[in-house]
């Protein structure tokens, strides 16, 4: 007690008298200063040591180095620019190093394991999405970002009777429609043909024509390039800081949008700019639409007309103008990138591979006599290379690669003997699921002929580009209608190939939420003679 008492005499008295007698900007400063210097030096490795060996994970194995700091890691896929949209490659090679379940941050744990897959992606799951990741100020209140179990089962529940298979067999006379418009405007276009773009166009004017009556009308821009896409294809790049810094952002993107004219914005922020023109565009449709609802048009037979209301036989709420924009947004978001993609890699593999194209061609002949014909849907969907292809460019295309992550509940939950206790952020990669060579052998090799043997219930339950459960896409049958109508009429309609110029390294992606090529499918297409 005597030496605690000589110790704050001759040391800690002196130093707190000095402190005080500083002026107020140096004490800012030298206070700060020693704040932080204690946070590294001691707060940090008392942390780190209780993180490796007391904390209730520390048994899970993993890189030690991952568990310095929650933030760093952020921070890290955001700011080094080699590892941007990388991480879903990352999380792969730490499975194959240290097993089915890695810690890959202090509350994060990475699953390779199709059964504990299962137990959370299933439907009345009790993972809810995790806060950690559904937090992206442009798209909070979507159904997309909505975690709360209850909540989001409120509204997919309005919306699934608009998504149900034969909901989506009445759709088939609008997919059609635009397929054809599609075909004509490549044909016309023949040459450096944005394709990549092009299938972005076709899926986003199906589904603004289903939410809004009227499309964006995307197909008769002259080159695929309507100016909306250009600040999607922005705003996707935004995800990872969004993330990470969602006030910041949230602020920015409010004074920017309320208080700035929109072509300063573009001049400040070119980026900023090409976002709020995007969501300027969505909130447009969707209000445009309620306006008209409210003034008594109540004949409409889109998706959202039914939310601008409550539904008092339910119990729902109708939706503010703020979770309508941010669905407008994250509607054509989830529906246009994750099908074009597929698309696209269909289209890059078969110009690859010119004897699996004469193998799909053949087999498009039998049910399609001239390159212009019609053919359903239904016919298309029976044809077993055909679906091959698709499946297998959704394998390569993945959905969404990196992980969606889920909490663990409010209780805890045991996987794979390890107790994970409320608050942990369970990690489920489709990259890592797909790219399994125990189930896909030869995992890098664009195969549709894999999926043409008798059994295949393995690959089937490793398949997961929907997700599942409770959670799974809403839009599913909806995709994969206009995977089979635009795929099979374009590959019996078109010869195709590679624009000069065009690099296989083009397709690399790397994962912004969705997958991001580095560059775009540039091909050639000319109608076939028979
Ligand atoms: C090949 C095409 C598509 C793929 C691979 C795909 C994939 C996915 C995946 C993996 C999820 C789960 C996301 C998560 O857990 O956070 C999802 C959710 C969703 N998808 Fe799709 N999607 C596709 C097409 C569509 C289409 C055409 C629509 C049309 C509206 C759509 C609307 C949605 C919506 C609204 C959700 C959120 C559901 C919820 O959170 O409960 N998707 N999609």
């Amino acid at each position: 007690m005597a030496q605690l008492q000589d110790l704050f005499t001759t040391t800690i008295h002196p130093l707190l008298s000095s402190f005080l007698s500083l002026a107020p900007s140096n004490k800012l400063l030298y206070g700060s200063t020693a704040f932080l210097t204690s946070y590294v030096v001691l707060y940090m490795p008392i942390r780190f040591i209780y993180r490796v060996y007391f904390d209730p994970l520390s048994g899970v194995p993993g890189p030690k180095s991952a568990l310095v700091s929650e933030n760093l890691n952020k921070l890290y896929w955001i700011v080094v620019p080699w590892r941007k949209g990388t991480e879903a490659f990352t999380l792969r090679e730490l499975h194959d190093r240290y097993g089915p379940i890695v810690r890959t941050g202090p509350r994060h744990l990475s699953f390779n394991d199709i059964e504990v897959y299962n137990q959370i992606y299933k439907v009345n799951t009790k993972f809810p999405k995790s806060l950690d990741f559904y937090n992206h100020p442009s798209a909070n209140e979507s159904i997309v970002e909505t975690v709360n179990i209850k909540d989001a089962h409120a509204r997919r529940a309005a919306l699934a009777p608009y998504f149900s298979k034969p909901a989506v067999r009445k759709l088939e006379d609008l997919i059609q429609s635009k397929v054809s418009l599609f075909l004509s405007r490549v044909q016309e276009i023949g040459t450096n043909v944005n394709i990549t773009r092009g299938f972005r166009c076709l899926t986003v004017d199906i589904i603004t024509s289903y939410s809004y009556e009227e499309s964006f009308d995307s197909l008769s821009h002259p080159t695929f390039t309507p100016g909306w896409l250009l600040g999607f294809e922005q705003l996707i790049e935004t995800t990872a800081v969004q993330n990470f810094l969602p006030n910041v952002f949230a602020v920015m993107e409010f004074v920017m949008e309320k208080f700035l004219p929109r072509s300063l914005v573009l001049t400040l922020s070119p980026i900023m700019g090409d976002v709020l023109n995007f969501k300027d565009v969505c909130s447009n449709a969707v209000l445009g639409q309620k306006v008209k609802y409210l003034a008594g048009e109540r004949d409409m037979t889109t998706i959202f007309a039914q939310l601008f209301e409550d539904d008092e036989k339910r119990g729902r709420k109708a939706l503010t103008d703020k979770q309508l924009i941010h669905d407008a947004l994250s509607t054509v978001a989830a529906g246009m990138d994750t099908t074009g993609h597929a698309l696209s890699y269909a289209i890059y593999y078969l110009i690859k591979y010119p004897d699996l194209q004469r193998r799909l061609l053949e087999e498009l002949k039998g049910v399609m006599d001239s390159p212009t014909a019609e053919v359903k849907e239904e016919v298309l969907e029976s044809l077993p290379l055909l679906q091959g292809c698709i499946k297998e460019s959704l394998r390569f295309s993945h959905g969404v690669p990196g992980p969606l992550p889920r909490d663990a509940p409010a209780d805890g939950a045991t996987l794979l003997g390890h107790h994970l206790p409320a608050g942990t952020v369970i990690l489920n990669s489709a990259y890592t699921y797909h790219t399994n060579p125990t189930v896909f052998p030869d995992p890098f090799k664009w195969d549709p002929t894999r999926w043409l043997v008798e059994d295949t219930r393995e690959m089937e339950r490793h398949f997961i580009p929907f997700s599942r459960g409770s959670r799974i896409c809403i839009g599913m049958h909806l995709a994969e209608a206009e995977l089979s109508v635009a795929l099979g009429r374009f590959v019996r309609r078109f010869e195709i190939g590679f624009m000069d110029g065009f690099k296989d390294s083009d397709m690399e992606w790397r994962s912004v939420f969705v997958p991001k090529t580095t560059g775009m499918l540039m091909i050639w297409a000319k109608e076939r003679e028979e």
